[in-house]
């Protein structure tokens, strides 16, 4: 090996060198089959028919250790399989002793609980497996019948279980006492402010947590996640095993990830973002726009709408069938581009996302991870585009202390394009967005349908 005399030649050489070693490591760690690690047949060849016959890194590791009886703790990037690091040694405990209510996974949207609850019908489907989903926006009474049916997993959004664990009977929740695997999915966020006391309530109800076994998994580990790994384990349980995938430059993004930032002018960020939809690079991309806001998201899905650009949205303000149609369009297809608030940021996995556009930037470096992440999952390649303005500088610049990379500049559009192209069209229809949007009381009918939803779930209760 010809190693360079300068220092600097010397040091980029072992970086290199330790990080490829690094990944080498993993890959013979990941080396080893489902069976290998403790994997039932039944779900081997479940996996194998969803053609996943390879375990990942952290499946690797934290398979064997779950199976072994330990809490787990495990850290890894967008996309590296984190649910089915979990999802498998649940499902191969449960097929030893197949219970009701033996296994509950909490996680922060609704969305991303259908989406767990899909995979473990799918996974489990030839076990007779019963999952119950228990999130906000759907009927209060479906949910309690299908709980009082004691299934196997319950998949849920910590408030709508505690709601029902407040207000259902026991012969709808009693059956939670014999749970045996709490999972906190996105944990960093579960573990934040925002869901404190529903988080609470929801635990209360679960056998002591000597008696179950608890997992944790998130793309970010924050300090409250930190603390849990350092906290100390309750006597008898075999000690917490927690996994971080850690590599020479800890750099927090899939290396299949491209990142790039384009300075746009405030003013006119709608006519760039059509310009590059629209290119022949990007016109036939499957792509997800982030936006800050709700209004936002509905100006522009109007808008490129009217440009017959195939969109839909996902936001927190649309009523739940509504987000369930946008997504289900988004995954068959039907709709090409999904112009989304971070309700869609986390978790969620379509393969066929080639492209994430930071329209707005995040305030919060984790979230650009989280919503990066959407695209260049389980090694496939992927973009993501932040939209600077001058006032995003500094959230850029910690979005790269973060993530421990630099962003490239994005180089294909041009100005001149835009102005001669885009510009005036796009003018046009955002006015007439606007303008519907205005006639139809869009904020109004927003607040309109948030007291509608508190008096229909006044009721239910
Ligand atoms: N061992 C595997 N081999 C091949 N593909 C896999 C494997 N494990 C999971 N996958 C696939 O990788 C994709 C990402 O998996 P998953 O959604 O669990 O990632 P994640 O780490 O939870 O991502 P996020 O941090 O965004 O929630 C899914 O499509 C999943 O089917």
């Amino acid at each position: 090996i010809c190693i360079n005399s300068s220092h600097r030649g010397l040091s980029i050489f072992l970086k290199t060198f330790a990080t490829t070693y690094c990944e080498l490591i993993d890959i013979m760690e990941s080396s080893k089959s489902f069976k290998e690690i403790g994997v039932s047949k039944w779900l081997v060849e479940a996996l194998s028919a969803m053609k996943i016959n390879q375990p990942t890194a952290i499946q690797s590791a934290c398979i064997p250790q779950i199976l072994k009886g330990r809490d787990c703790i495990g850290g890894a990037k967008t996309g590296s399989g984190k649910t089915i690091a979990f999802a498998a040694p649940m499902l191969t405990k449960w097929s030893e002793d197949p219970s009701g209510m033996f296994g509950v996974v909490l996680t922060p949207t609704r969305e991303l609980a259908m989406q767990i609850a899909e995979q473990f019908t799918a996974l489990g489907s030839s076990m007779n497996i019963r999952v119950a989903v228990v999130v906000g926006g759907e009927s209060i009474v479906e949910q309690a019948i299908q709980l009082q049916k004691k299934p196997h997993f319950i998949i849920a959004t910590p408030g709508r279980l505690a709601h029902h664990i407040t207000s259902s009977g026991m012969d709808t929740v009693g059956g939670l006492k014999r749970v045996r695997f709490l999972v906190l999915d996105e944990a960093d966020i579960l573990l934040t402010n925002t869901f404190t006391k529903d988080l609470a309530t929801c635990v209360s109800i679960l056998p002591p947590k000597a008696q179950r076994q608890n997992l944790l998994f998130t793309a970010t580990v924050t300090d409250q996640v930190k603390m849990l790994q350092e906290a100390p384990q309750v006597d008898g349980k075999p000690p917490l095993f927690s996994y971080q995938v850690e590599t020479v430059d800890d750099v927090a993004i899939p290396s299949t990830l491209k990142i790039e930032y384009l300075l746009v002018p405030e003013h006119v960020k709608e006519a760039y973002l059509y310009q590059i939809l629209t290119s022949e690079k990007y016109e036939n991309s499957t792509a997800i726009i982030f936006v800050n806001r709700t209004v936002t998201a509905e100006i522009l899905r109007r808008t490129l709408k009217q440009l017959e650009v195939r969109i839909a949205s996902l936001h927190s303000q649309m009523p739940q069938q509504e987000r369930t149609n946008s997504l289900h369009r988004f995954r068959a297809n039907a709709a090409r581009v999904l112009i989304a608030t971070d309700v869609a940021s986390r978790g969620l996995d379509i393969p066929t996302v080639e492209l994430v556009i930071n329209y707005d930037i995040s305030a919060n470096p984790d979230t650009f991870i989280h919503r990066a992440g959407r695209t260049a999952r389980a090694g496939r390649l992927g973009e993501s585009i932040c939209f600077v303005t001058q006032r995003d500088i500094s959230r850029i610049q910690a979005i790269e202390e973060r993530i421990n990379k630099k962003m490239t500049e994005f180089t294909d559009v041009h100005d001149t394009a835009v102005i001669r192209k885009a510009l005036n069209k796009v003018t046009t229809a955002k006015r007439e967005s606007l303008m519907a949007m205005e006639k139809e009381n869009f904020g109004e009918r927003r607040k309109i349908n948030k007291r509608k939803l508190e008096t229909k779930s006044y009721r239910e209760k």
